[in-house]
């Protein structure tokens, strides 16, 4: 269960999160929308600690990252991050790594598990996202697509109890977009814990149990796909989608 109440961010005078409230059941998958500027990764990388910010909480499963503004100490904010994986835009593969290299760094880095264990879970994934026969390139011999579904891999292989995907495909050609948003959806099937900022709304209206519309840095509007965009009330959302 991840649970944000009343989130503040501000970058110098610029208010970029008003009192964002919501919460994403275990199993759920968000998809956030909304137009460019609205606060959607800001919001995503507070959740991860990537941003800090002004006010309000997010608690993950029970714990506080932030708790009415004020953050929990290094080790607690460490222990609920570990639970969370992200997947960027650009990737943010390690270039001097091979695709097995960017997979088994961090839990190399852990040493939580053995050395066999950490090479077994590294071939399934990188099957599991169908590039078994890429383990030992680098990533500039990878398309977009390809570099994209090794960030998925990656992000799954500390096992975590929740993904958070930031515009994942806006960086690749409409023709790789696919590739990338049939494993998500896979993902989605098999009841991982995801929240995706995404532009791909035909993809959200299909694969999401529930769609936030954020606008100005606020919920302007969230349901189902079909209350979003079936139901003549939301009508921000709607104008938004040009239905
Ligand atoms: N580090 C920063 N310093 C100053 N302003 C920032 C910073 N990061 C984001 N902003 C501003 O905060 C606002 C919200 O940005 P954010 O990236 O969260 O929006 P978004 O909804 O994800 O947009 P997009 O769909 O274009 O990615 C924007 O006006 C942006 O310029």
């Amino acid at each position: 269960m991840i649970e944000v109440k009343e989130l503040q961010k501000s970058f110098g005078k610029l208010e970029v999160l008003k009192k964002v409230t919501f919460t994403v059941d275990p199993g759920e998958t968000v998809a956030v929308i909304g137009p460019s500027g609205s606060g959607k990764s800001t919001m995503l990388r507070s959740l991860v600690h990537l941003e800090e910010v002004n006010g309000g909480s997010i608690i993950i499963q029970g714990q506080a990252l932030v708790d009415n503004g004020s953050y929990a100490g290094h080790a607690q904010i460490k222990g609920i991050t570990s639970k969370m994986g992200m997947v960027f835009q650009h990737f943010n593969l390690f270039p001097h790594l091979t695709v097995r290299g960017n997979l088994e760094l961090a839990p190399r880095t852990l040493k939580r598990e053995s050395s066999s264990e950490i090479t077994a879970r590294s071939k399934d994934l990188l099957s599991k996202v169908g590039l078994a026969d890429k383990a030992d390139v680098y990533p500039s011999m990878l398309s977009g697509g390809q570099k994209q579904r090794v960030a998925i891999a990656r992000a799954l292989m500390l096992s975590p109890d929740i993904l958070l995907f930031d515009e994942p495909t806006s960086a690749l050609d409409p023709e790789l977009t696919g590739e990338v948003l049939r494993v998500i959806r896979q993902l989605a099937e098999e009841k991982m814990t995801m929240i995706i900022v995404t532009h791909e709304m035909n993809f959200a209206r299909d694969v999401a149990d529930r769609i936030i519309f954020m606008d100005k840095g606020e919920i302007a509007e969230s349901g189902t796909p079909e209350q979003i965009f079936g139901s003549p009330r939301l009508a921000r959302t709607r104008s938004f989608l040009k239905l």
